[in-house]
């Protein structure tokens, strides 16, 4: 028998674990942590390499130093000359005066001269078109047209003509991936302003998971968990407390707290005698956001907050931890990086089957999501409840039921797509 915690009486409303505290719904517990959220300072910029910057978000808008092309560039290997000076008849042609590469500072070209260029080569004043390679005949140092009636600016990459100088290139909170670093390097930057990785511990709990124990259980939500979370904008570490000690548990929470900005628990949120993380959350001063929400599955979840620390405390259920992690600390992460909500934060389509809650909760069901002829279907995947962990790996949404709504075959209804960061 493990030692059990004495429960404090019912009544006594600043222990979280105290059923009489309000439950609240999930609309509100999301508008509450929103609230949190905005009050917390923002993480704080780092400069980093370019180079190291992919998965990293932006940490201010950058704009234009230099515009791009820096000047005006060849498209072609071929010929450069004035459009006035060649014989559109390709008989008399146009000596040839030098030779531009890319990398060169050319000289002006001679008055009624064509000289040989190549891609990517400045374009010599007096020059204002470039006649590709195969279009020309040379002969006897003469270009002559063959197949080209050239224009002014016929194969000239104009300077400027993909941005100026001072044109906004990337907003703060952009999420930083390979089509960004060609962009940041033409700006001549070698280092770039991030928010510095957001630290997240993930503690599970529970004397099942000491591997002495008679009836020893595998520990999964911290791996679990740990993938859903980590991303190079986040660092994720995890610990296991294989006890029901609350002095261990907090030993544990207190080491959590203090090397993270957001930590993440499971287990041990509910009313049983061996349920001490709220307790010992709020013996060390931790104040509740919201202690449960009317949702199936995931009721038990509750928000603390220690003095700029945010504490999520998931229900020990794998399905349920997933299922809360994703509706809570996911969009939770995101907004604190500094990144935008997920542009697939809803999904809207009909449904595949029919659903008639049997509970006053917002209910989220695992389905997956097609698409057929542009329009989304939702089906179900069967679960035995929240803590069925063969179902997520069919999974690709929530859909949600408020209560007093239930789905029929084609209605319309909302999903939450699963998300990583
Ligand atoms: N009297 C009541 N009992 C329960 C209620 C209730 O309202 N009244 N709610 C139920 C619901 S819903 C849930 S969910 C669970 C949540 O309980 P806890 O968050 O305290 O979770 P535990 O009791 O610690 O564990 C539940 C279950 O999950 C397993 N578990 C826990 N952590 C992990 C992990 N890291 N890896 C794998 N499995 C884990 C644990 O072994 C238990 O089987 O409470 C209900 N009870
Ligand atoms: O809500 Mo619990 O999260 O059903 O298992």
């Amino acid at each position: 028998m493990s030692d059990c915690l004495v429960r404090t009486p019912v009544s006594d409303r600043s222990n979280p674990a105290d059923l009489l505290l309000e439950m609240v719904d999930y609309d509100t517990a999301q508008a509450l942590l929103s609230a949190a959220l905005r009050e917390l300072p923002s993480v704080e910029a780092e400069h980093i390499p370019l180079a190291l910057s992919c998965g990293r978000i932006l940490a201010e808008d950058v704009r234009a130093v230099a515009c791009r092309p820096e000047t005006d560039i060849s498209a072609m290997d071929g010929y450069a000359f004035r459009c006035a000076d060649m014989d559109l008849s390709g008989q008399k042609g146009l000596p040839l005066s030098g030779c531009v590469a890319a990398g060169d500072s050319p000289e002006p070209l001679r008055d009624g001269t064509a000289c040989v260029i190549l891609t990517g080569a400045r374009i010599p004043a007096g020059a204002d078109c470039v006649v590709a390679r195969e279009r020309v005949v040379v002969a006897h140092d003469r270009v002559h047209l063959t197949n080209q009636t050239p224009v002014t600016g016929l194969n000239i990459r104009r300077k400027g003509e993909e941005f100026l100088s001072g044109t906004p290139l990337l907003p703060r909170g952009q999420a930083l991936d390979w089509r960004h670093m060609a962009l940041l390097a033409s700006q001549g930057m070698t280092h770039v302003a991030v928010s510095r990785p957001i630290r997240v511990a993930v503690l599970a709990n529970g004397a099942e998971f000491d591997c002495h124990a008679a009836d020893a259980r595998t520990e999964l939500n911290t791996l679990m968990l740990s993938a859903m979370l980590q991303s190079e904008s986040i660092r994720v570490r995890s610990r296991v407390a294989a006890t029901d000690s609350p002095d261990e548990l907090g030993e544990a929470l207190r080491e959590c707290i203090e090397h993270s900005d957001v930590v993440v628990t499971t287990g041990g949120i509910s009313v049983g005698q061996t349920d001490h993380v709220l307790p010992v959350l709020t013996r060390m001063g931790a104040t509740c956001l919201f202690r449960r929400v009317r949702m199936r599955p995931g009721k038990p979840v509750t928000v603390m907050r220690l003095g700029r620390k945010i504490i999520f405390c998931l229900p020990g259920n794998p399905g349920a931890a997933a299922l809360c992690a994703q509706l809570f600390v996911m969009p939770f992460l995101r907004a604190f990086t500094g990144l935008p909500p997920h542009r697939e934060n809803r999904l809207a389509g009909r449904s595949a089957f029919a659903f008639t809650p049997t509970t006053d909760a917002t209910s989220f069901l695992p389905v997956a999501h097609t698409e057929e002829e542009g329009e989304i279907r939702f089906s179900l995947i069967p679960s035995v409840g929240a803590s069925d962990v063969r179902c997520l790996t069919r999974a690709t949404a929530l859909l949600r039921v408020d209560a007093g709504e239930s789905v029929d075959i084609g209605s319309y209804c909302r999903a939450v797509p699963f998300t990583d960061l």
